[in-house]
């Protein structure tokens, strides 16, 4: 089986849409620091472009999780391949992924980054899949709603392939 990728949203809406959630940020943490933890890898290509408009002083930090592998279903186990350098207590912490699906991801993350005593901790996302939810997850800023189908680019892979692209975008498989 082959597939190809079809454009969902445009590299250019992408970057205008990320410049009006960072200018929202940077009203809301005006006179703080931001402590931004990017769940590799797919939110790294994100992570960049988000944290490089927002106007507060920001910390850096990278956290990898998998659930996927490289199926196109949550396994619903998820694992901790490299945790946080750096500790939470007192931050004011802002979780960037690439994409909220079912949930379980962020479910099993916020759980555990709560219990390390941040003094706040929202979540960040560029996109979301609502249609797919079965963990109930409050996502503070959300660049775009998608329906329910399998998105790469922009950080996302389908067998680790397509992460560069500049867009993202959907994959139609053919036979
Ligand atoms: O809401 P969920 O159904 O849990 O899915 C979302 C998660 O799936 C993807 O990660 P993946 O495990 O594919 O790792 P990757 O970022 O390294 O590709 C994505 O980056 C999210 O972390
Ligand atoms: N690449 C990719 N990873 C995901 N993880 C959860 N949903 C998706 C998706 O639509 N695409």
């Amino acid at each position: 089986m082959s597939e190809k990728i079809r454009e969902l949203i445009s590299e250019e809406k992408i970057d205008a849409r990320i410049r009006e959630v960072a200018e929202r940020i940077s009203r809301d943490y005006a006179g703080k620091k931001l402590h931004m933890i990017c769940v590799l890898k797919g939110g790294v290509f994100f992570m960049c472009e988000l944290s490089k408009r927002i106007t507060v002083p920001v910390s850096l930090d990278f956290m990898s999780v998998s659930s996927y592998g490289n199926e196109m279903n949550s396994s619903g186990v998820v694992k901790i391949i490299k945790d946080l350098d750096e500790p939470l207590e007192g931050k004011d912490v802002l979780i960037v992924e690439d994409i909220i699906d079912s949930g379980r991801t962020l479910g099993y993350l916020m759980d555990i980054l709560e219990k390390r005593h941040p003094a706040s901790l929202k979540l960040c996302t560029l996109l979301d899949k609502p249609e797919r939810r079965v963990v109930d997850i409050q996502t503070q800023y959300c660049c775009f709603e998608i329906p329910d189908q399998f998105v790469v680019g922009y950080g996302l892979d389908y067998a680790q392939k397509y992460r560069n692209l500049p867009y993202i975008g959907v994959v139609d498989f053919e036979d």
